[in-house]
């Protein structure tokens, strides 16, 4: 197994496309023995306590625990944010050294990783299409590629009559939502999440829970995320208790009741779409999951969009 400094030399070759077939059991997250100790003055405070965990490719796991247990750092190390003390961190295959440059961490995070973070506030001087089109920027996109998605990306977020408002006018809930389209920007392999909910209503957190299921089902988008929301818990494929910097439950949903919990959002979903005002969509709804056609006629800030779409891709 190499280091992950070896992706940026074989990224061409190594990296898989969208239509490319997926190994399902690939390892994305691999923790062995992970400890993360934070220096305070001469004492550390041991947060992460040897945590042992691997995530497939194509997962979708969440995690739970009591405040302070260590949850968000253990998110953060997975993203290469912060750096662990001791054990070894896999990604995608890779060991994140503690010696990779930030420099090779910065463009993971870039490329490979989409975040859903509170931190990760949005750029206050950007609008919201402005700031999801910035990773695309930064990674070096076209021009017609990178507009085109961040329509597509605003729209499944319920976001497309906002495209020219900067965050301070929208609300904590409608930032959450751009957030959320930024992060998917670039295509990541990986999202984290941590309470991608917080600040959303339950029609806007069905709409988001809606969307990310369907990126999860079509792309094998492997997505961690970190809920204090039983009923979100649900929608996952595996549930992680951590406690005191351990793991200390990992269980598997049941797949029957995950399927009846995802046809009735998908039915509360196209329901709210329906009865959306300025926001229309006529939706041929097949029952498969992800399969739907939305023909969409919506007022932006740029005029009347209209669009087909089979999802978003
Ligand atoms: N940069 C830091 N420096 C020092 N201590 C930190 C730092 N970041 C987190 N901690 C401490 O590590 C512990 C775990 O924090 P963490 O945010 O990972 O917990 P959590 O499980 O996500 O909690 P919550 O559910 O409340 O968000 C806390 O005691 C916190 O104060």
């Amino acid at each position: 197994m190499g280091t992950i400094e070896d992706i940026e030399s074989s990224r061409s070759s190594s990296l898989t496309t969208e239509t490319e077939e997926i190994d399902e059991k690939d390892e994305i997250v691999r923790f062995d023995n992970v400890h993360k100790t934070y220096l305070i003055g001469a004492s550390g405070i041991a947060v992460l306590r040897g945590i042992d965990l691997r995530v497939n490719r194509g997962e979708f796991v969440a995690i739970y625990g009591p405040s302070g247990s260590g949850k968000s750092t253990m998110l953060s190390v997975m993203g290469t944010i912060d750096r662990h003390s001791k054990g070894d961190v896999f990604l995608f295959g890779k060991k994140a050294g503690l010696n990779a440059t930030d420099k090779i961490l910065a463009n993971l995070r870039l490329k490979d990783i989409g975040f859903v973070f509170q931190a990760f506030n949005l750029l206050p001087s950007l609008t919201a299409f402005e700031n999801v089109e910035l990773p695309m920027l930064l990674a070096g996109k076209p021009k017609k590629e990178r507009i085109a998605r961040v329509y597509k990306l605003l729209d499944r977020v319920g976001m497309l009559h906002r495209t020219k408002s900067f965050p301070a006018q929208l609300s904590g809930g409608e930032q959450q939502r751009v957030t959320i389209a930024r992060a998917l920007a670039n295509r990541p392999k990986l999202l984290l999440m941590d309470e991608p909910s917080g600040d959303l209503d339950t029609k806007n957190t069905d709409l988001i829970m809606d969307f990310l299921l369907e990126l999860h089902e079509k792309q094998k988008i492997t997505m961690i995320m970190v809920t204090h929301d039983v009923g979100l818990r649900g929608y996952a494929d595996r549930v992680i208790n951590i406690r005191d910097g351990r793991v200390a439950g990992d269980m598997k949903i049941d797949q029957d009741q995950r399927m009846r919990m995802r046809k009735n959002l998908r039915q509360q979903v196209l329901r709210s779409r329906r009865e959306e005002t300025g926001w229309m969509s006529s939706t041929d709804s097949s029952e498969s999951f992800g399969g739907v056609r939305t023909e969409l006629r919506a007022p932006t800030d740029y005029g009347t969009v209209y669009a087909t779409q089979e999802s978003c891709s």
